[in-house]
């Protein structure tokens, strides 16, 4: 698709009626100059020497805000991982400014939500084409900005592209359910756009995970209050300009950056708010369920942690399956730095095959997962201390590491260090690769959610008890189950509490079916028809026939 001005009536409105200012405000700048990692890596460098860090924008109404009203000179500052210098500051959203969103999204809701599908079919469309237009400078700041490697990047702007065109196409498919009650009455659903959502991200995929809350949330006719993690705001500072572009009328998407504390609390508390999807970690998720208790009917979709485990079953390491088993459990602990929420990180493989499997795991993993080219940095330097504890406890509860080893402890830059930009490879948040065996049952190095390289082996003797040992874990997001056996495939998968079993597969994904956690990853599922469940609310109309 070529970059044009749309012809769609509301597009043209939208976009006649607010242009683009002239001056050249931080979104611009990136926009035009910053399109692959070395306009980007001049453009910072650039800043760095006039010490002039870059300066993120809440995106509310349609505009770039030039200035934080209420939070003036309060900036959070953001990170390269690879190099662990300044890159950027994000404004730290205060709660009258958040207020001032909510109010935004409220304003656009009644005219959005009147839209037909075909309309809103179109926007979604476009917004999916000028993503994957400018898809090489969407993933060249991702990857500055998460720490993820560039070709990584690339994969999950290629999805943040599917996750729009998706729900382009659900919403003219859409069917609702018609019943007939005896003969006597007909029923059936009606469904309206549930209104305002807070939408809240985490810092792993930022934009492939926002965006699969962006899409329905659009799709279903609803508006919203984006707000991504500090951590990572970079994409979403992006998407405000792709909003731009397509058109969207003003105030259908806010996007506001800030902490969880003062931005999201505010946000999801907000009695204009009618539902909150928010996908992160499991204690934030007890925090909004319990900000929003008095709230009934407000939606929560609550996409939570996981500590997933990989199952690997003897047959599944026979000649002509090894390298498959072997190629799964490595991508499913280490994609991504570990940093998703579905991977493997407790792998158990049946006691026969227990040495074959850890020798050749770790030779695979060895050639393949190499530290600053298949593996990036992980996201901050809060995270890398926590992953190093964790390193740090493995080693004390007497585990065998048989690749990585504990860290370097990182120390914060200090004040005066805090205004350089450049590039220092040794202030970066690197951690090889790590796989644990020896780790005792009880360790909690097998119970807490890592979330970053590392991987522990243990081992099973039979069926039970490797559903037992799968099982044993306050999560219940996601399964892998290597094995050859199909009959296995079935009664050991069935008996997993995970909301997702990859067998002999892992983060194979049709945007139609439920994804989402059992135990304490989760309420509710999104995706397909459960999506349209998040982000409409339904009436049942009957119709009797005297
Ligand atoms: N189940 C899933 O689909 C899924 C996907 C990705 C990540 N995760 C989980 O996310 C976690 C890592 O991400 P994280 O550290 O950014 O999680 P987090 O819970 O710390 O933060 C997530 C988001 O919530 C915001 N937030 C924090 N406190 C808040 C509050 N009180 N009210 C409202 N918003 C608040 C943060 O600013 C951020 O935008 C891991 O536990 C991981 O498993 C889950
Ligand atoms: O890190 C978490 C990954 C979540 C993935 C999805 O939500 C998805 O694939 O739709």
């Amino acid at each position: 698709m070529e970059r044009e001005k749309s012809t769609h009536p509301a597009v043209m409105t939208s976009i006649e009626d607010s242009p683009v200012p002239r001056k050249i405000s931080p979104i611009d700048e990136i926009w035009t100059n910053a399109h692959s990692l070395k306009t980007a890596t001049t453009f910072l460098k650039d800043r760095s020497d006039s010490h002039t860090p870059l300066h993120l924008q809440n995106f509310v109404s349609g505009d770039f805000t030039p200035t934080v009203s209420s939070s003036a000179g309060s900036w959070i500052d953001s990170f390269n991982p690879k190099t662990g210098a300044l890159f950027a500051k994000v404004p730290c959203t205060q709660p009258d400014d958040v207020e001032a969103a909510v109010q935004a999204a409220k304003a656009a809701f009644p005219a959005w939500a009147k839209t037909s599908r075909v309309e809103r079919s179109q926007y979604l469309q476009r917004i999916s084409d000028l993503i994957k237009l400018d898809r090489e400078k969407f993933a060249v700041w991702e990857s500055i900005d998460q720490g993820k490697t560039l070709e990584r990047a690339r994969i999950e702007v290629d999805r943040a592209v599917a996750n729009f065109s998706y729900f382009a196409t659900y919403i003219l498919h859409e069917q609702t359910a018609a019943r007939m009650i005896d003969g006597v009455a007909l029923t059936y659903e009606h469904r309206s756009p549930a209104g305002v959502f807070a939408l809240i991200s985490p810092w792993n995929m930022p934009l492939y995970l926002l965006t699969w809350k962006l899409a329905p949330c659009l799709a279903f006719g609803c508006t919203a209050v984006a707000k991504p993690s500090e951590i990572t705001s970079m994409s979403a500072f992006l998407l405000g300009r792709v909003f731009q572009e397509a058109g969207l009328p003003r105030g259908v998407i806010n996007i506001i950056f800030g902490d969880g504390p003062t931005t999201g609390a505010a946000l999801v508390a907000s009695p204009l708010v009618n539902g909150v999807s928010f996908t992160g970690g499991t204690e934030t998720g007890i925090a909004i369920r319990q900000a929003t208790a008095a709230q009934i009917g407000k939606h929560l979709s609550l996409e939570l942690g996981g500590k997933n485990p990989t199952l690997v079953f003897s047959d599944s390491m026979l000649p002509e399956h090894r390298d498959r088993t072997i190629r799964i459990a490595a991508s499913a602990a280490f994609e991504n730095q570990g940093e998703i929420c579905l991977c493997g990180s407790r792998i158990y493989v049946e006691k026969t095959m227990y040495d074959d499997f850890v020798r050749h795991f770790t030779d695979y993993v060895a050639k393949t997962y190499v530290l600053g080219q298949t593996v990036g940095a992980v996201a901050s330097l809060q995270h890398y201390n926590k992953i190093r504890g964790y390193l740090q406890l493995a080693a004390k509860d007497g585990a065998t590491f048989n690749l990585g080893g504990v860290p370097a402890a990182l120390l914060p830059p200090d004040d005066d260090d805090i205004t350089v930009i450049s590039n220092s490879e040794e202030r970066g948040y690197w951690i090889p690769p790590t796989t644990l065996t020896n780790v005792p049952l009880d360790s909690l190095v097998l119970k807490d959610e890592i979330f970053g390289p590392v991987v522990t082996i243990s081992s099973f003797q039979d069926e039970q008890e490797a559903v037992s040992l799968a099982n044993d874990s306050e999560y219940g997001l996601a399964a892998v189950l290597l094995t050859a056996d199909g009959a296995r495939m079935r009664r050991v998968g069935e008996q997993l509490e995970a909301g997702m079993v990859w067998v002999n597969s892992w983060l194979v994904r049709e945007l139609g079916t439920p994804f989402g956690g059992m135990k304490n990853s989760g309420t509710g599922r999104e995706g397909g028809d459960s999506s349209r469940d998040v982000f409409t609310v339904v009436r049942t109309m009957h119709l009797p026939s005297f």
